[in-house]
């Protein structure tokens, strides 16, 4: 008798496109609203013969896949607000393919501004805008059907990231553990720099408990969720002096829990990116102040943390 070993079995598997780049123009006469997205989609379910057999009958090809996000741009009703056009996408996927459980969307939407020309009044450009920063909204959407496609559950994260902020005082750290690897020396007067990465989990009411609808998500104010995170993030590291990362985080986030029913928990990574005062003590007079530093990238700190609504 011979014994088939099995060495391998496949565990987990999911595969679709990634980087798919659109801009979505919403013409309503000369007053256009635009929408420009990176976005990737990727699929589970019973695929695993795609992988085990060369069966690409179960496949889905990442090509249909790009496209169905390109015919899905041009007619969804919904594709200005990031949350809601990613949920759209994952459910088509999970009901229109019955052997497809899961799709992951994740999206990040680029910030274009309207510009308001001084030499008109300062009044909003209907159809001209400005990459307005780095920074982008970000949605990780994950629609579930593997409890059946009347019984479809959702896991929605929204945020933000790529926000460079820098405040030149109003920031110090003390009273750290101090020991024979220590050579930090305290400060009351520090720069405090970061790159902002925020992603918060949200609760969409549900107007049948037992599945969502996209009606349902339609209705849920996620762009004021969207527009009070950001605005949060900003005023407390702008305003609130920073005893260090780690508490400016916490508050941030504590701030986000308070001000939206909707977030369940906020998590941060917070790189400290360190500004290293140059030393020209050789040619400068004693006392004065030290206005030159050197912008390090690496290493840099990083601080995280996810606060949870209790
Ligand atoms: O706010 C800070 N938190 C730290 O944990 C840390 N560690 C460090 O070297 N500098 C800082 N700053």
């Amino acid at each position: 008798m011979t014994l088939k070993l099995q060495k391998s079995t496949l565990t987990t598997a999911k595969y679709g496109k990634d980087g798919v780049k659109i801009l979505r123009i919403v013409r309503n006469d000369q007053w256009h609203e635009i929408a420009e997205y990176t976005i990737t989609v990727l699929l589970e379910g019973d695929i695993s013969a795609s992988y085990t057999e060369a069966d690409n009958s179960v496949i889905v090809t990442t090509d249909s896949i790009k496209n169905t996000i390109n015919v899905f741009a041009q007619n969804s009703q919904h594709v200005l607000q990031p949350e809601t056009f990613a949920l759209e996408l994952g459910l088509h996927f999970v009901t229109k393919y019955s052997h497809i459980k899961k799709a992951h969307v994740d999206l990040l939407k680029h910030r274009w501004t309207r510009i308001c020309p001084t030499s008109e009044n300062g009044q909003p450009h209907g159809h001209s805008f400005r990459r307005d920063g780095d920074d982008k909204r970000v949605v990780n959407a994950i629609v579930d059907a593997s409890g059946g496609v009347d019984n479809i559950t959702i896991d929605l994260k929204a945020g933000l990231k790529d926000v460079f902020l820098l405040k030149s005082t109003g920031s110090s750290f003390n009273n750290f553990i101090n020991d024979e690897f220590t050579t930090l020396r305290e400060t009351d007067d520090r720069v405090f720099s970061t790159i902002v990465d925020c992603s918060y989990s949200l609760v969409i009411p549900q107007a049948n408990s037992r599945c969502f609808t996209i009606a349902d998500v339609a209705k849920t104010p996620l762009d004021d969720i969207a527009e009070s995170v950001r605005n949060v993030t900003l005023d407390t590291f702008a305003v609130d002096f920073s005893e260090s990362v780690q508490t400016t985080l916490y508050t941030m986030a504590e701030r986000i829990i308070e001000q939206n029913d909707l977030v369940k928990d906020v998590s941060y990574k917070l790189p400290n990116k360190h500004y290293i005062p140059i030393d020209l003590t050789f040619y400068q007079e004693k006392g004065a102040t030290n206005d030159v530093l050197l912008p390090t990238e690496f290493p840099s700190g990083l601080i995280t943390a996810t606060v949870s609504r209790v």
